[in-house]
């Protein structure tokens, strides 16, 4: 059974995916929030495509000392001059207005007198210098340039780009499908009256939520008992939904217990096993492998605080990466302590808590209960701080290296 630690995990799915290959799609912009970009975006025209006035005021062509123009007319945005302005004229502009091809120079309304219509005149109070005011055609980028790399996920700011440069399409790569699997007899789904001994199914909710997080959102779902008379019937009907799936997830029945059934669904799919145990707590319990067609599997404790830590150090960034993010590690920043804890660590311990922000530098606040078991506490947690084996105290003002999750703002 190979036994790693989580950067040995990581470092395994990345040469495990080392020859992957990616379907490409075409997608509509409005609906691809969440896939990642198997195109470079190159701007179609400069940004911005003309030069336009950054105020509200008058567009001159910029002659020292001068303080009286005649006005020419009146441009709102969208609004095209196309009469040269000649020498002591000027045009009323709006913000957004292309600048005349004659003009150099905006200036601000503020700063002039006058009722500002055509044909009359209108002085200027204060000093203004050539150029001011105006936003010059590709002053962001010259057309051809990338704007944004392949590998970027989309999010509503790249959507937002996207619609700014006029692309309606772009090529993406396909979403990965994927398909949660939960376990055990003693899991009961919510609207379900809760009996002794019985528990809901968070886990599932946690999986698939964070699933949503990270832009999936092509997710199947089912619940194997572990009951030894449904096996057969059950380990069926993972096997048909798994051909429409390229990322199984499970979540329980990867430990030594006697109903732990995961092991012989994995092996029923062909899986080859690249991992199974993690040297860490919470979260030891884990499992990666890959099936012959290319599948990728994920197995997380049953415990809601382990498959939480396995999900953040090891799912994510391997989901990230199997998306085809380039950036798909999790940020890790060294951080100091501001709670006591004393556990003895024969692992590395992941402990969850947050990272805040009050009074000046960052400080790791644990949360209270951080066993695998934990789920109370889960909802505050936006880091985890790695405490290395061997070390079983640790004091307020040491510091230590802190995984940051991305979750939430901190309080
Ligand atoms: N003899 C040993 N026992 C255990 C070991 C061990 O090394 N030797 N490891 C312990 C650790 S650490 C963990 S973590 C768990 C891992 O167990 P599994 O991943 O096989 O999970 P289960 O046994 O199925 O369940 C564990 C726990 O989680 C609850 N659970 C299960 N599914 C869900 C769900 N969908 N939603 C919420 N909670 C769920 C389940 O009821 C159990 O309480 O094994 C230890 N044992
Ligand atoms: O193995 Mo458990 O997953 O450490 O918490």
């Amino acid at each position: 059974m190979a036994v790693v630690t989580v950067e040995e995990a990581l470092q395994l799915w990345d040469e495990a995916l080392q020859t992957q290959v990616y379907k490409v799609e075409t997608i509509d912009v409005q609906a691809a929030k969440g896939y990642v970009l198997a195109q470079d975006i190159i701007a179609p025209t400069d940004v911005p495509a003309f030069s336009k006035s950054a105020m509200d005021g008058y567009a001159v062509a910029y002659e020292a000392g001068r303080k009286e123009y005649i006005v020419d007319g009146i441009i709102g945005a969208g609004v095209v001059w196309e009469n040269p302005v000649e020498s002591g004229h000027a045009v009323r502009i709006m913000t957004g207005a292309a600048i005349p091809h004659t003009c150099d120079t905006v200036i601000m309304q503020e700063q002039v007198v006058g009722i500002g219509e055509p044909h009359t005149t209108i002085t200027i109070q204060g000093g203004y210098h050539c150029g001011d005011h105006i936003i010059p055609q590709g002053e962001e980028c010259v057309a051809g340039t990338i704007v944004i790399p392949q590998g970027t996920e989309i999010t509503s700011t790249v959507q937002t780009i996207l619609t700014g440069l006029g692309i309606t399409e772009i090529s993406v790569n396909a979403m990965p499908r994927v398909l949660v699997l939960t376990s055990g007899h003693e899991v009961i789904e919510p609207g379900e009256s809760l009996t002794p001994g019985k528990i809901y199914n968070s886990n599932r909710a946690m999986i698939c939520g964070l699933l949503e997080d990270l832009g999936f959102h092509k997710i199947t779902h089912y619940h194997v008992s572990d009951a030894p008379e449904e096996l057969d019937s059950e380990i069926n009907h993972v096997l048909k939904l798994s051909e429409a799936a390229d990322v199984i997830i499970s979540s329980g029945g990867v430990s030594v217990g006697l109903f732990d059934t995961m092991p012989l669904i994995y092996e029923k799919l062909g899986a080859k096993s690249i991992y199974a145990r993690i040297q860490m707590r919470p979260g030891a319990a884990s499992y990666g492998a890959v099936t012959p067609k290319g599948q990728i599997i994920f197995g997380l404790s049953g415990n809601p605080g382990a498959a939480f830590n396995g999900w953040h150090l090891i799912v994510a960034p391997t989901l990230r990466r199997y998306k085809g993010l380039t950036n798909w590690t999790t940020p890790v920043v060294a951080c100091v302590m501001d709670t006591e804890i004393f556990k003895r660590n024969a692992f590395d311990r992941y402990v969850q808590g947050k990272v805040i922000f009050g009074g000046g530098a960052p400080r790791f606040v644990a949360n209270r209960h951080f066993n695998s078991s934990s789920m109370l506490g889960l909802y505050t947690v936006n880091a985890l701080a790695c405490i290395p084996r061997g070390i079983h105290e640790v004091h307020p003002g040491d510091t230590f290296d802190v995984y940051l999750l991305g979750l939430l703002p901190a309080v």
